[in-house]
């Protein structure tokens, strides 16, 4: 039997970049094999095991077809004559179809250096269709390489729309829809896996709402991009490029869903959008089972982001009122991403990338402020339920207009 590194363990050492997980491949063994060799089987649906010492993953060589529709409509075959070159042939992209021997050698039939230097992702072979998930694979992966100058191949992009035209995307569950979108999101470039599933013609299935933005118009004056879906594209942009956090990315992707909604003699400026986004954001997050946390963020964002950017000019009233809406007492740190969210949707537009964004300090010091009435004494002076609730209010208030004005003396300054 003989043993490999492979998939994208190779790839990024190929690249330069830091490896984070090793894959093995197993050439002429049979799982009875690797058991007696003490290695523990952990495949369910193909034999993958683990290394009885480094725990790293082997899995045996195998080759794959389509049987049917759906995603688990797949024959495989793991025998042990199943050769290297077969194995690596039923993977996705060129790059990700190198092998490296125990020996340090390159095993590489599919071309997959030529691409690497090319900065090309290419499928290997036609039956790449076969698997709809790739589809967002690609898009992940250029997302993720876009800044090293890698590009989906143009036949490859015909491959995706191929798939994406038979119906196939409609077996994907949500569970792989989301991972593939969180990892997407976390990436260096997550606005490119948008662009690319766009590209493809698989945006309008996977994320309707996404989709739908392209073509809306919006203000000139507050949007020199005009296109609403090519603003959202530029919102994720900057979030990733502030460091901000996936969170923070998956509510900037949904932050404007509601201009979809704007009735035609309306445009191209959008009345209400922020709440009119919240039952959109709502169905999306349940199709793809987001998790609370990011949905959670996501319809704060959408339905506080316009009162948000006009902070500075906010009754105390009402900053008092969004501080309870957004819970920021309990919960400081997500009323922090909310105003991050903030900063990428100013930003986010055609040459807004460097504008300051005053809501940000302005909010964060009136929360401080509204933070320091002491409740305890509140208490101490005896006074009782909903008393209470309207002490700590009023003293609140107070502050908000004192800190008011002492903000906008300071920027007369
Ligand atoms: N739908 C899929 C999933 C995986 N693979 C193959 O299996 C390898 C390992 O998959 P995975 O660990 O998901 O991806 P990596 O390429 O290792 O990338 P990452 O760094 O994101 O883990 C890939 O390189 C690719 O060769 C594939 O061809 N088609």
């Amino acid at each position: 039997m003989e043993t490999y590194l492979v998939g994208g363990a190779v790839r990024d050492q190929l690249l330069g970049l830091p490896v984070k997980d090793r894959d093995h491949l197993v050439v002429g063994a049979t799982p009875e094999q690797m058991l007696q060799l003490g290695y523990s089987q952990v495949g369910k649906d193909f034999p993958v095991f683990l290394h009885p010492h480094s725990q790293e993953e082997y899995a045996l060589a195998r080759t794959e077809r389509k049987q049917g529709t759906g995603y688990t409509g797949f024959y495989c075959d793991f025998s042990a004559d199943i050769r290297l070159e077969d194995d690596l042939l039923r993977r996705d992209l060129t790059v990700n179809a190198i092998a490296r021997a125990e020996n340090g050698d390159l095993i590489d039939p599919y071309g997959g250096q030529r691409d690497l230097a090319a900065k090309l992702l290419r499928h290997v072979s036609p039956a790449f269709v076969e698997d709809p998930l790739r589809i967002l694979r690609v898009a992940r992966f250029a997302a993720r390489f876009y800044h090293l100058g890698f590009k989906v191949a143009d036949e490859t992009i015909e491959l995706m729309r191929e798939i994406a035209q038979s119906g196939e995307l409609a077996s994907l569950t949500p569970e792989r829809i989301w991972r593939e979108l969180e990892k997407a999101l976390s990436s260096q470039s997550p606005q490119v896996f948008f662009e690319v599933l766009r590209e493809a013609d698989a945006l309008a299935a996977l994320i309707p709402e996404l989709d739908d933005l392209f073509g809306v118009p919006a203000s000139p004056k507050w949007h020199p991009e005009i296109d609403t879906g090519i603003h959202t594209l530029m919102v994720i942009e900057q979030s990733a490029k502030h460091e901000y956090d996936e969170v923070v990315r998956f509510a900037a992707l949904c932050h404007d869903f509601g201009k979809a909604l704007t009735p035609e003699e309306k445009l191209p400026s959008h009345p209400g959008h922020g709440p009119k986004g919240v039952k959109l954001i709502k169905a999306f997050c349940q199709r793809i089972k987001v998790p609370n946390e990011y949905r959670d963020l996501a319809l704060l964002v959408a339905e506080h982001h316009i009162t948000i950017h006009s902070a500075l000019e906010l009754r105390p009233e009402t900053v008092l009122k969004l501080f309870n809406r957004c819970d920021a007492w309990r919960k400081p740190q997500r009323f922090t991403q909310i105003l991050e969210a903030g900063v990428a949707d100013i930003r986010g537009r055609l040459g807004f990338e460097q504008n300051d964004y005053p809501p940000y300090d302005y909010l964060l010091a009136q929360l401080e402020v509204a933070n320091s009435v002491n409740i305890q004494a509140i208490v101490q002076q005896g006074f009782k339920g909903e008393a209470i609730r309207e002490q700590v209010h009023q003293a609140r208030l107070k502050l908000i207009k004192q800190e008011k004005q002492r903000y906008l003396q300071q920027l007369e300054q």
